[in-house]
């Protein structure tokens, strides 16, 4: 009797909390009652997730609350998915200073590419827009400094960057902060409390932009996924308001549920139903449960089809073979399975433009058919939520007979880039003989022609950005109450941040040659110079060992004289202007039809299908 009642006390509060935390996947949170209302001014969202799009819950039209928020998009801030969000960025000062560019160029590519789209197109053209306004700080990971537990920047950072937003605040021009760097949740939590606006690292910004740029259902679900996961090692209590501990994004007070561990009839001092925290974990798990379920259902379909392909892909019955186009984000791979194929798939200078994968058919110079295979991009630092919730997708790439790896040869982070792809696909298990006879694809060309000639480019550092000055030193910061510049304590020395510091894989992984190199060394393409300087015994050895960079047989093209046969694993192209797309196409043929033979070398016969033998041989046989 007394249980029954202390369910009845709880039922009664339960209703007046925020809607969001009973149905946080499908309904946007009404305004808190009073003792869970944030702290003004902070305003993120208190959910772990809001959904963003009201039309795909409309176009979703379910009956079930569940199947309604099927695939929808989420948001880990509670972005208005009607208008792109503003961000600001705060990049940690990098070493040297053309790596600070580049990273930094990239941070404010990723934060001016979260948009979503609206009735498929996005709302602002992604060559106009300004780059978003941004501060470059201390770096904490920096050798001769420390990442703090509790904030990850110095006292002086944190106040620096608060003065900045100050100003920016009062035109109300920053819905969240970008910090291109990986937090953790405390860490996050700290500083949205101190920035007094919600607070993205880099990979909870990748995720978001996967879940704003996702169409099908497919890549909703994987994104969603992967927010969940990210969401899940995220849900920390933090000192609120007057010292108590609080909860969630916006520091709501803890609030039970009457379900739980105290609800069995355990009685009232034991405590019935279950915290805040138990009941988010417990509303995660079940979503992701039910996403998992789904996901395996499309990787059930996705496999029936390949195998379908590969069994009678064409028209002839005959299979068809499979090339997946994989490459780091922005390297121009929508724009170059287009051009083979003459297709018109969405490509756009924003970066994880693709996030549905897209196959399209190319017909090869023998005469023979192909299936082209567009993927997500792969970026440094994918966050391993991603990969993991994409692997239905990215068993493409596993699975795929042939894999183009396509390379920005305009981007001054061309080795950098190309490891942090090695690294995805040694994560995806893709195993060391296709990552062997992997082709390179050095696109963009033509910028490098436009730039003053292509080989002199390659292996060069080029300074990208603004100038030095430009960023504002933040060893000053100012004096909240005052506004005053004040000595920052803690953020005081100088950063001694190197390049091998901060590309997090590229510690151990040394890079022995690339393909500029290559082009460098070897002007005449002489067979004797070209020759990799790894066997392929030692190739599969460090792949073993992780190092992946010297993998890449990385020959180049024979475009001159010499007419002999040799192993060519690299093409230069401009997906623009069409260069170099008949000798990709050349290769990919080459490259397939050697397999083929291969293949056909290794066959079995006990593998073919039992068939009932011909009459008309039957009888030919009777009669001898
Ligand atoms: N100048 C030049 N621009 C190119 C070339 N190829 C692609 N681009 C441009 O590069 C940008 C990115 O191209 P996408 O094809 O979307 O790149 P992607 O690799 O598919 O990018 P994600 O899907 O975002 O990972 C677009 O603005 C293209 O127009 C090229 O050969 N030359
Ligand atoms: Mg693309």
């Amino acid at each position: 009797m007394l249980h029954l009642r202390v369910i009845t006390r709880l039922r009664t509060p339960l209703r007046s909390l925020p809607r969001i935390l009973l149905t946080p996947f499908s309904s946007p949170p009404p305004p808190s009652p009073p003792f869970l209302r944030p702290p003004p001014p902070i305003s993120p969202p208190s959910a772990p997730f809001s959904t963003t799009s009201s039309s795909r819950r409309r176009r979703g039209g379910g009956d079930a609350e569940a199947d309604e928020s099927d695939g929808a998009g989420v948001s880990l801030f509670g972005r208005d998915p009607t208008h792109p969000p503003k961000l600001f960025v705060v990049q940690p000062r990098l070493r040297p200073d053309s790596l600070l560019h580049s990273k930094l160029s990239e941070a404010l590519n990723l934060a001016n590419s979260l948009e979503e789209r609206r009735d498929g197109v996005f709302a602002e053209d992604y060559g106009s827009k300004e780059p978003p306004p941004h501060l470059v700080v201390q770096n904490p990971g920096a050798r001769s400094l420390r990442v703090h537990s509790d904030t990850y920047f110095g006292r002086g950072t944190v106040e620096n960057v608060k003065c900045e937003l100050r100003a920016l605040v009062t035109e109300n021009a920053i819905d969240a902060i970008f910090v291109n760097a990986i937090l953790s949740g405390i860490q996050q939590r700290n500083l949205e409390v101190s920035w007094q606006k919600p607070v993205l690292d880099r990979i909870g910004l990748i995720i978001e932009i996967f879940n704003a740029h996702a169409e099908t259902k497919e890549a909703k679900l994987q994104s969603e996924l992967a927010a969940l996961m990210y969401k899940r090692t995220r849900l920390v209590r933090v000192r609120g308001p007057g010292g108590r501990m609080t909860f969630g994004t916006s520091g709501e007070a803890e609030v039970v549920s009457a379900r739980g561990r105290g609800s069995g009839g355990r009685g009232f001092i034991s405590g019935a139903g279950e915290t805040e925290l138990q009941l988010q974990r417990r509303r995660i798990q079940e979503r992701r449960i039910h996403i998992l379920s789904q996901i395996e259902e499309v990787r059930r379909t996705r496999s029936l089809q390949r195998y379908a392909r590969r069994r009678h892909g064409s028209s002839y019955g005959q299979g068809l073979a499979t090339v997946a186009v994989v490459g780091y984000t922005n390297a121009g791979k929508s724009t170059l399975v287009s051009a083979l194929s003459e297709s018109d798939l969405y490509s756009d200078d924003r970066l994880f433009a693709t996030v549905d994968p897209r196959v399209r058919s190319v017909v090869l110079p023998s005469g023979k058919k192909a299936l082209l295979s567009d993927t997500v991009g792969f970026i440094s630092d994918l966050p391993v939520q991603l990969v993991e919730a994409f692997h239905a997708t990215l068993e493409e790439v596993v699975e795929a007979d042939l894999l183009v790896h396509v390379l920005d040869s305009s981007s001054p982070d061309l080795d950098a880039q190309r490891e942090a792809v090695l690294q995805v696909l040694q994560q995806l298990g893709v195993s060391g003989e296709k990552i062997k006879n992997m082709i390179e694809v050095w696109n963009k060309i033509d910028l490098l022609e436009s730039n003053g000639g292509a080989d002199e480019c390659f292996g060069e550092e080029e300074i990208i950005g603004e100038d030095e000055e430009e960023y504002p030193e933040d060893d000053m910061t100012c004096d909240p109450s005052s506004g005053k510049p004040v000595d920052e304590d803690d953020d005081a020395m100088a950063s001694e941040f190197s390049q091998e510091e901060s590309l997090d894989n590229a510690d151990d992984v040394a890079s022995e040659f690339s393909c500029g190199e290559h082009m460098d060394d070897n002007d005449d393409y002489d067979d004797g110079d070209i020759a990799s300087d790894v066997s392929t015994e030692e190739v599969m050895e460090n792949f073993d060992n992780k190092d992946v960079d010297s993998l890449v047989e990385c020959d180049v093209k024979d475009s001159g004289d010499h007419h002999e046969s040799k192993t060519i694993n690299c093409v230069k192209t401009s997906a623009i202007t069409g260069v170099g797309l008949q000798e990709l196409l050349n290769l990919i043929d080459q490259k397939l039809n050697k397999e083929e033979s291969d293949e056909k070398r290794t066959f079995f016969p006990c593998d073919r299908k039992w068939r009932p033998s011909d009459t008309a041989d039957d009888e030919k046989a009777a009669e001898q």
